[in-house]
């Protein structure tokens, strides 16, 4: 599974150019406003031809401007998925459902209606209208016919955007889903760093049309200064651990990875699945001795890996546990009181806030081996 871009191209003042090869189920266009994200899915997507470049997926050329190649839109087979549903509103469900359908040959379909209904939980709404359903169902559906068109590729620019909080939550499982059972890389364009980190397996970050980075989410997640000022506080560490176990009692699951165990609020899934946990680098405080008496249930052993001190009263500091970064945000007055410095072998203590929901994800195998 690969997706891989090198191009450039200019739409008046502005100028594109990219370059990334991603091999990840999930890659996120990630930037702000106006970085240059939804021309890049355009031109992944042949809405737009690219001034000169190559773009391939899954080993399939759709452009390549030195071999004056370029594979017309409807010919891509991509699946597309926008901010607004854009369903018919004439027809029900499952004939908007099925409307993809025809438009790609018998032998090449893969998907079929039983398994995209049950995988999105829309088997109810079948006979609707759009009228009748709510933002997030409507999200669904839309994302049902793209995948009825048993696409090669899945475009999703913004999917979430126009919904409100709730109908996000209700609708991030089922994008969970799509990314972990379906074999179709997606590339999926957001601003939103709780979606990211939710949900990527690999991020481009993108300012003023180009690549500032790109990597997996881990890595990517840690770089606050790639993160815009107002979402900083939202940027951390995201690992991917698996369940040890359930404590019944007290209704916690306990998770694993090479930096530790920590105990989370329960999430219900077997024992050895996988578990994506965020953790925002502000929720992470700093011992220089094995904490006693606090009721955080969480601490994890390191060392310090880095200290950056750019940012006038707050420092980050990146803790080494066990090769597993944990980044953490405290004040410069607090690292001159702990004595902070490269090496010093410390404990990342999270607070237990950190783990609401929200920050806590099934995952599947984010990359394929
Ligand atoms: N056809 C065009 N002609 C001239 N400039 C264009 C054209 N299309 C896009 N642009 C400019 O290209 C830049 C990138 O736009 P683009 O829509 O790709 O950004 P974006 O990252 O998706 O932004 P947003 O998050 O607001 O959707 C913007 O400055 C935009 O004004």
């Amino acid at each position: 599974m690969t997706v891989a871009v090198d191009i450039s191209h200019r739409l008046g003042a502005f100028t594109l150019d990219a370059r990334f090869e991603s091999a990840g189920r999930l890659t996120a266009l990630f930037g702000p406003s106006g970085s240059g994200k939804t021309s890049l899915v355009n031109l992944i997507g042949g809405l737009l031809k690219p001034d000169r470049g190559r773009i391939a997926a899954e080993g399939r050329v759709f452009v390549d401007t030195a071999q004056k190649l370029f594979v017309p839109a409807h010919k891509r087979r991509i699946g597309y998925v926008f901010q607004e549903p854009r369903l018919f509103p004439h027809m029900s469900v499952r004939a908007n459902l099925l409307y993809g359908r025809w438009f790609t040959p018998s032998a090449e379909r893969y998907e079929d209606l039983d398994r995209v209904v049950d995988l999105l939980g829309i088997r109810h709404l079948l006979e609707r209208r759009p009228s009748h359903l709510s933002g997030g169902e409507k999200q669904r559906v839309a994302i049902g016919r793209a995948l009825l068109t048993s696409p090669r590729l899945l475009l999703m620019d913004e999917p979430l955007a126009s919904l409100d909080d709730a109908r996000k939550a209700e609708i991030m499982p089922y994008l969970e889903r799509l990314r972990d059972e379906t074999k179709i890389p997606i590339v999926y364009v957001s601003h939103s760093v709780s979606e990211v980190a939710r949900l990527a397996s690999d991020v481009v970050v993108l300012s003023h049309g180009k690549i500032v980075a790109f990597g997996p989410t881990g890595a990517i997640m840690q770089r606050l200064d790639l993160l815009p000022k107002e979402s900083q506080g939202e940027g951390g560490t995201v690992l991917d651990m698996r369940v040890a176990g359930h404590d019944d009692e007290f209704e916690m699951t306990i998770l694993r990875s090479t930096a530790g165990e920590i105990r989370v609020p329960r999430v219900d899934t077997a024992p050895g699945s996988a578990v994506r946990v965020r953790i925002r680098a502000r929720d992470v405080m700093i011992a220089t001795e094995l904490p006693r008496g606090l009721s955080a249930l969480n601490v994890l052993a390191g060392k310090v890996a880095s200290i950056d001190t750019s940012d006038g009263a707050t420092v980050e500091v990146r803790i080494d546990c066990n090769g597993e970064m944990v980044l953490s945000r405290i004040t410069r007055q607090s690292m001159n009181a702990l004595g902070l410095a490269v090496g010093l072998p410390v404990f990342a203590v999270i607070k237990t806030v950190a783990f609401d929901q929200e920050n806590l994800s099934r995952t599947g195998a984010l990359h394929d081996i």
